[in-house]
């Protein structure tokens, strides 16, 4: 994989990018939709393309392990082939979800132990089979096994999940450097910066991170709770330890002003579940403002959902006509729904990248800030 910088804005510390990889070329800033269990909830694949113009799409290691499993994975190609999503793949590695979603976790030096969520069947998760399953499922680019950091947290425990997290590092970089793709393209791996919400901590792990020379950073242990102010504090200070010429990946990010700001902070790539969950309830993200579908003044406005935006859902179907499948519980509402806000976040972080090249971010981003958060 490689990074290759565009331009740098003089106001802030925003930049464009472009990610090469064997699937295709990413343009930073970018988000990337969420597409856990090998599926982008509610979308297929060719509006991912075209509808969305999705770049790069993430997997996450935990529920493709458990299931469809590896041997599927493995047969269909991986999951490239799987899925048919020809493009970039990210994989998380499993260090988040099996913190959140997994039953009884036990965590060792040698890695942890969790239930399925699924059937209660009991595993193991290391350093080094993270990275196999990962090679398994051919992710363009994988993440390190790590504790994300729960918050809040007592400063001794924060230092010694952060140390764990190094150790656990380490074995990734040895695994993964010792061994091979499994399809004939090439894969990358990503190290994550911990330290919660602790200066030293944090600036500390920056520092780690970025001397293990890898093609690019993440950050992690934020969107966890805290305040928005502590995750732009923490972000900055990690930006500006990371490479410059590394892409900075800030893991589960965020609502669009988070993601605005932290394009402002440095940061070149994010992920976040809310675009597609707060759609299936409902709320949609527009390029004026924040709409709950559900509310009653939506009911005769037989306008567009988001012209804005250019693309064929918001543009062809009215906010009456989305209200009533919400209200009526129409798989199609989720469908609509889901394709909107992706692509209005898509068309956010690409509207960022135009604002960057013209030399007008900051003013921008601080419009926009104000704009996307209204609740209309
Ligand atoms: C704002 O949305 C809520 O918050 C979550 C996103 N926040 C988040 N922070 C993360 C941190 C890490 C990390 O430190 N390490 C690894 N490996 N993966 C991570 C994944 C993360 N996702 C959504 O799931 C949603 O519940």
């Amino acid at each position: 994989m490689k990074f290759t910088l565009g331009k740098k804005d003089t106001q802030t510390k925003a930049r464009t990018g472009t990610l090469i990889t064997d699937h295709g070329d990413i343009q930073t800033p970018i988000f990337m939709p969420v597409g856990t269990a090998a599926t982008v909830k509610a979308v297929h694949q060719r509006e991912l393309k075209d509808d969305i113009k999705a770049q790069i799409i993430l997997g996450n290691t935990y529920h493709l392990y458990l299931r469809p499993g590896l041997d599927i994975l493995e047969k269909a190609g991986g999951l490239h082939k799987f899925n048919g999503w020809d493009r970039p793949i990210l994989t998380d590695s499993g260090g988040y979800q099996v913190f959140s979603l997994a039953g009884t976790r036990k965590i060792k030096e040698e890695g942890v132990m969790f239930k399925s969520h699924i059937d209660g069947s009991k595993h193991e998760f290391t350093p080094e089979n993270v990275m196999d399953i990962q090679r398994t499922i051919g992710a363009d680019i994988i993440m390190a096994f790590d504790e994300c950091t729960p918050y809040p947290c007592e400063y001794g425990y924060a230092r010694n999940s952060m140390e764990l997290t190094h150790r656990w590092l380490k074995r990734c970089i040895n695994r993964f450097d010792t061994t091979e793709g499994k399809y004939g393209y090439s894969q990358t791996l990503f190290p994550i910066v911990q330290g919660s919400v602790y200066k030293d901590l944090r600036k500390q792990s920056a520092e780690f991170i970025a001397s293990c020379d890898r093609e690019g950073n993440a950050i992690g242990g934020l969107s966890v709770g805290e305040p928005a102010e502590m995750m732009y504090e923490m972000t900055e200070l990690v930006t500006d330890i990371l490479p410059s010429d590394k892409p900075r990946y800030l893991m589960g990010v965020g609502t669009p002003a988070n993601i605005l700001e932290c394009i402002a902070l440095g940061v070149d790539m994010f992920d976040c579940v809310m675009p597609t969950r707060n759609a299936r309830n409902g709320m949609l993200f527009t390029s004026e403002g924040i709409i709950n579908i559900r509310n009653e003044k939506w009911k005769d406005d037989f306008n567009p959902i988001d012209p804005a935006i250019g693309n064929y859902a918001s543009t062809f179907y009215s906010k009456a006509y989305l209200r009533h499948l919400t209200i009526s519980k129409e798989i199609l509402a989720a469908q609509i729904a889901s394709i909107h806000n992706l692509a209005f976040y898509l068309w956010l972080v690409g509207q960022a990248r135009e604002h960057i090249l013209a030399g007008d971010f900051g003013v921008w981003k601080d419009h926009m800030v104000k704009k996307v958060s209204t609740r209309l």
